[in-house]
């Protein structure tokens, strides 16, 4: 029952994806009559912006006739994730100063729409999967978002020749790319262990994993979770959000971590102490919990 719902929500998810992925053929369209590099400057014009938004509202319309209920919210995350990707793929192809900022947000939409790995790993494909949810951490993530925008466009208009370092965007780019597959890779690595709520309680499946990317770092996921949110600030050239998002960072994965291995050998008591004395943490000077 719950394998069916899962594959049914799954199913929608990719299907309203595409659909909200299908803004990309508006330019597209003019581009075929044109020149490829007004790509951009089509999505700023008004005849885009109402292109756009016609097709944005025909897609909802069509998602509120054929989805009811939770299937709805559902379809509309990742219809709303589709267009952001495909804005963002416009951007990135096109000839424009704010390439990098396409890069950006399509890499970030890649990792909020991350619903076809999800599934992989067969956990319950609920909206709650694409992290858009209001809780108190979504609306931390979100202001870390919001300022970045806020810093890149600051920094656009007063100080543009910094929006210009394409070495230090690709190190970026670089940074996000192997942060996300370290990411990717513990989560295929830890299987039905890996849960995205640290758990108290130990499920009866639960066992300990120290194979893969686990005996190179004791918490991989947040090692590529680190790197991947400094690089997306590198990526964009934002020095201050470059600091700011190290520091939130730091903090928030030594505190996750603690909690974590309290938890940790709470369940796997001396293999877990064991495991700890063999693999660091992965993350700069942080060592985890304590054991006297
Ligand atoms: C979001 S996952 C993060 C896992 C790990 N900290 C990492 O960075 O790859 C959190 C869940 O993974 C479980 N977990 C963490 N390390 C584990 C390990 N080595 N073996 C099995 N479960 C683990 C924890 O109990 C927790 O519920």
């Amino acid at each position: 029952m719950a394998g069916s719902k899962l594959v049914l929500e799954g199913s929608v998810s990719i299907k309203c994806f595409i659909l909200g992925l299908s803004v990309v053929v508006i330019p597209l369209i003019r581009t075929w009559c044109g020149h490829f590099d007004w790509v951009f400057d089509y999505l700023t014009e008004t005849p885009g912006k109402i292109a756009i938004c016609i097709n944005i509202a025909v897609v909802n319309g069509l998602l509120l006739i054929i989805y009811r209920g939770p299937l709805y919210k559902v379809a509309v995350r990742a219809c709303f994730l589709g267009v952001t990707f495909g804005c963002g793929l416009i951007v990135s192809c096109s000839e424009t100063s704010w390439t990098h900022f396409g890069w950006y947000v399509d890499l970030f939409r890649c990792d909020l729409s991350c619903s076809v790995v999800r599934l992989i790993f067969s956990m319950a494909l609920t909206s709650d999967n694409f992290l858009l949810n209001v809780s108190s951490e979504t609306v931390e993530y979100t202001l870390a978002a919001v300022s970045s925008w806020v810093e890149f466009t600051v920094e656009k208009l007063t100080v543009p020749e910094l929006k210009q370092l394409n070495w230090l965007s690709f190190v970026g780019l670089l940074m996000v790319l192997c942060g996300e597959g370290l990411r990717k890779a513990a989560m295929l690595t830890a299987g039905s262990n890996f849960n995205h709520i640290v758990q108290n309680e130990k499920a009866r499946s639960h066992v300990l994993v120290t194979s893969g990317v686990y005996s190179y770092f004791r918490h991989p996921s947040y090692v590529g979770w680190f790197y991947w949110s400094i690089g997306t600030q590198v990526m964009l050239c934002n020095p201050v959000c470059i600091l700011g998002y190290t520091i939130a960072s730091w903090r928030f994965f030594r505190e996750r971590i603690e909690e974590e291995e309290l938890s940790l050998i709470h369940f796997f008591a001396e293999d877990y102490v064991e495991y700890k004395k063999k693999v660091s943490t992965g993350l700069p000077f942080i060592s985890g919990i304590r054991v006297n």
